[in-house]
């Protein structure tokens, strides 16, 4: 006969959950570097409405991980907050099989050739946004990252931006995501119990009835494609519309809502943090600015997208800016499938493994004098995908890496080179939680100097 008892999990802080709660959702940079502190990299984080959830920050274990056969663990489970905005179908939050399926599927747009069509388009896209600024004017520089982050993905997915309905989707989308991800509000994402409809002047109420809006022109769009089909297209939502399963069965509406509205949703606020997040590195520190500056000259004025995306120090700044203040702080839970051990702790089935991407970026072993921002660490040393994890790992690793990458690269190049930008001032810019991601606080008030 087995035993039923059930194996002890890693130490947890020795606060009640519901403060580990109030923490980690108020200042969860400082929870994680005191439970770290206290237990080391392996940890258990008990949370209000959420099972126990052990957290990772050694190599090792996330190389254990990441490198399982994607059939060792689930992850679904573990990522159904995100339900109400990505649906059932969304890759997130599928497991197993239908997720390799449709990984696959969505992979190829996000990769090589594909790649490359998109460089000019984001100089393109940078350079209109930009020009709403005027010189001497101060304003944020998120919301103009916010406005090229969703132009660039609603082209890579729908192949136009332009015209009402992309207006009014880019509309609702971004009242929807601001809401969805203000400190106050996005507290109803992590407690079901408080989403309730309750009229215009509830919050789930005014949700509901925008991603209803959504919904409907998301519908109009691909009724519209069935309606006119156009084999010339190469977006993202015509690849997905003539692709078939192994019996043949073509991806029904409410699939293809699902997966626009992942990839919409997980593309967007993440590329527009970075992005703010490296312009307020790059000008609060003046030696990196002119270093960037120098190398971007070297390049001469009309360079190639390809060209600077292989610029060795604008790449180190983009991966010292994830590293630092890294935009999701936890990989999606891993759930156990069947016993496992790793790192002497054995697992049952059912327990939530996660990868702290904030704590492993900050281990003095890996990162010395972690705090500071160097971008040479990275011109010095290759740190292993277990070591830099700003955008997860194995089976499940962010599918819009490259072009998250790529789109960092090309929006700095394409402002610093026509722009003299300066931060309003020098004071040190922290991080704030904005639903699941970490964005800086204020949005980074900056000024456009002059025109190069
Ligand atoms: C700087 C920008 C971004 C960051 C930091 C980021 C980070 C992440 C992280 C940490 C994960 C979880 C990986 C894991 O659990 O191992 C993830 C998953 C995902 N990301 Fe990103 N992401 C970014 C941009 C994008 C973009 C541009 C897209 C698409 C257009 C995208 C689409 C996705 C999707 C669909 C998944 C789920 C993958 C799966 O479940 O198989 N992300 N991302």
């Amino acid at each position: 006969m087995t035993s039923k008892t059930a194996i002890k999990l890693p130490d947890s802080p020795r606060i009640p959950a519901w403060m580990q709660t109030i923490q980690g959702m108020a200042r969860p940079l400082e929870y994680l570097e005191a439970a770290a502190k206290e237990y080391g990299d392996v940890f258990t984080m008990r949370s209000l409405g959420f099972p126990p959830t052990v957290v990772l920050s050694n190599p090792q274990a996330i190389q254990e991980i990441f490198t399982a056969d994607p059939h060792q663990f689930d992850s679904a489970e573990g990522s159904k907050i995100l339900q109400p905005i990505v649906g059932n179908n969304s890759l997130i939050l599928l497991d197993g099989d239908r997720h390799q399926r449709q990984r696959k599927l969505l992979m190829p747009p996000f990769h090589g050739e594909r790649m490359k069509a998109y460089g000019k388009l984001i100089c393109q896209i940078a350079e209109q946004v930009m020009k709403s600024w005027t010189i001497g004017n101060i304003q944020p520089v998120y919301p103009a990252m916010q406005e090229i982050s969703l132009r660039v993905i609603l082209r890579a997915v729908f192949g136009i931006d332009e015209g009402a309905r992309f207006q009014q989707l880019r509309q609702l989308l971004v009242s929807m995501l601001d809401a969805f991800n203000s400190p106050l509000t996005s507290t109803v994402i992590f407690f079901p119990i408080l989403q309730q409809d309750l009229g215009d002047w509830s919050f789930w109420g005014r949700f509901l009835r925008q991603r209803q809006q959504i919904d409907e022109l998301l519908y109009s769009e691909i009724r519209e494609r069935r309606e006119q089909p156009d084999s010339n297209r190469t977006d993202i939502l015509s690849l997905m519309m003539s692709a078939s399963d192994e019996n043949g069965q073509l991806m029904t509406d409410v699939e293809l809502r699902d997966e626009l509205m992942t990839l919409l949703f997980a593309g967007h606020e993440t590329t527009a943090s970075s992005l703010a997040w490296a312009f307020y590195w790059i000008h609060h520190l003046p030696e990196v600015r002119e270093k960037l500056l120098k190398e971007l000259e070297s390049i001469g004025s009309d360079p190639d997208p390809t060209e600077i995306a292989r610029l060795p120090y604008l790449t180190a700044i983009c991966s010292e800016s994830l590293r630092i203040y890294p935009i999701v702080l936890f990989s999606f839970a891993r759930i156990v499938k069947s016993p496992i051990e790793i790192m002497g702790y054995k697992f049952d089935p059912g327990t939530l493994l996660t990868a702290c991407v904030y704590l492993t970026h900050h281990r003095e072993d890996i990162y010395p004098d972690s705090k500071s921002f160097k971008p040479e660490r990275f011109l010095e040393r290759q740190f292993s995908p277990y070591e830099f994890i700003p955008f997860g790992g194995g089976s499940r690793r962010c599918i819009g890496w490259a072009l998250a990458l790529l789109e960092m690269k090309l929006v700095l190049a394409t402002v610093l080179s026509r722009y003299e930008m300066a931060l309003t001032d020098n004071r040190e810019v922290l991080p704030v939680r904005r639903g699941i991601t970490l964005t800086p606080a204020r949005g980074v008030p900056m000024m456009m100097v002059a025109q190069r």
